[in-house]
């Protein structure tokens, strides 16, 4: 494919495209924001599964930076073709070259963490390389899951329990404008409900340990987090009390049951709860675009970004700083978006906020550019009138 000039076109917040150049800037951008390594030490060996978007390459990027972590990151990416590659697929070009930087053994592995030949491909490279895992965080959010022992495929819905939920969300108009607009999702069914346990519970984080204790990978203190988001009142009927909260609560009974099972290596797994960030998983549950936006419109810079909160998950994972643990032993990251201040502030703000107030009352602008942002446009410093080349090969591995 020649270079072009890539644009923006899609629907809601799903874009068609993605651009090369803003998402290599978007995660020059993040690595910025992650203090400098500190000298010495032996160089762990992290697994991060999900590393291409949000959470798992804010997590990946803040363990290369600081930590110079060896190991590999797995992402599901869809590469060039009559379109541009998705934005992972350059994101992980990026991150591989801040690996590079940091003198890492990392090396990303583009495939279905779902199926059981993804985690003999992987590990098979841990165990050639290191030998041992020292962490594994896992951050997959996606919309289905083949089960490789059954065949079976099941799809994950987002969606309240019990009752029918309307929510006041935030959408765009074509030309940008935003509006405020009324949705109400139907209660899932119990087959559904179970669906999504099954793709966003804790059921395949459960067999990658498992995969790295069979092949004795489980290095002297191994600890592994899954993440988690609790999130507030205002959209709780659809999300911590709905479908995927449910996924939530299963991934937490998973992490006391994981967390036996390693005593034995001295190891603890833990679900870390996150605040809310824009991603491309957040963005599509319904009331999560007006509440994050009103959220950053009550704390501005004090929103926690994502390579922030992971720079302090790291910091706790490695014992450089103590574990900030919740009474059900979780480790919590989002303390300053649950603060009750803040909470009672967005609460005020939710109720009050109308189709002609919503430009003030909320900060949509910066909401537009974040989501955007997923797709590498409105990136600062990035000239879009500059034809670029999406055909871009996957890394290869060092
Ligand atoms: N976004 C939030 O507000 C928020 C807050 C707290 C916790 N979390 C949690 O963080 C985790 C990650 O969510 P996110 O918002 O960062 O999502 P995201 O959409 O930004 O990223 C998802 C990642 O999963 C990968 N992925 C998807 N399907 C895969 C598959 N089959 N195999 C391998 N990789 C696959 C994608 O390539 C991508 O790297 C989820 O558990 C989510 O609940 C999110």
């Amino acid at each position: 494919m020649a270079a072009r000039v890539v644009s923006p076109t899609g629907r809601g917040f799903l874009l068609l495209d993605a651009h090369p150049t803003g998402c290599f800037r978007s995660v020059t951008d993040m690595v910025a924001r992650v203090p400098a390594v500190p000298a010495g030490g032996e160089r762990p060996v992290a697994l991060v599964i999900g590393s291409s978007a949000g959470y798992g390459l804010a997590a990946t990027v803040a363990g290369l930076r600081r930590h110079g972590i060896h190991g590999a990151g797995v992402a599901f990416e869809r590469p060039p073709g009559r379109r541009t590659a998705t934005a992972g697929w350059y994101r992980t070009i990026a991150t591989d070259a801040v690996a590079a930087e940091a003198g890492s053994d990392f090396t990303f592995v583009n495939a279905d963490a779902f199926a059981d030949t993804t985690k003999d491909e992987v590990l098979e490279l841990l165990a050639k390389r290191f030998g041992r895992v020292d962490f594994l965080v896992y951050s997959v959010a996606a919309p289905r899951r083949s089960d490789p022992r059954t065949g079976e495929t099941y799809q994950s819905v987002i969606k309240p329990l019990g009752a029918a939920h309307t929510t006041r969300t935030l959408e765009f108009d074509g030309d940008g404008t935003p509006v405020l607009r009324e949705v109400t999702a139907q209660p899932a069914g119990e087959a559904e409900a179970a669906d999504t346990v099954r793709v966003m519970g804790g059921e395949d984080w459960s067999r990658w340990i498992d995969a790295l204790r069979e092949r004795r990978l489980l290095g002297d203190g191994f600890r592994t987090v899954a993440l988690s988001y609790i999130g507030s009142g205002l959209t709780s009927a659809i999300y911590r009390d709905g479908t995927i909260g449910a996924a939530k609560l299963h991934l937490e009974q998973t992490a006391r049951e994981l967390d036996e099972r390693l005593a034995a290596v001295g190891g603890r797994a833990l679900t870390s709860v996150n605040g809310a960030a824009v991603t491309q998983a957040s963005t599509a549950i319904p009331g999560i675009a007006l509440y994050v936006s009103l959220l950053r419109a009550v704390l501005g810079d004090a929103l926690q970004s994502p390579v922030e909160q992971s720079v302090r998950l790291w910091d706790q994972l490695t014992g450089a700083a103590p574990l900030d643990l919740d009474e059900q032993g979780r480790l919590r990251l989002d303390r300053w978006e649950l603060d009750p201040a803040v909470q009672a502030a967005v609460a005020d703000r939710w109720r009050a906020i109308t189709p002609d107030t919503i430009a003030e009352v909320a900060d949509v602008d910066w909401f537009r550019a974040q989501f955007r942002g997923l797709y590498g446009f409105d990136v600062p410093g990035v000239d879009y009138a500059q034809p670029v080349d999406p055909d871009l090969e996957w890394p290869a591995q060092r």
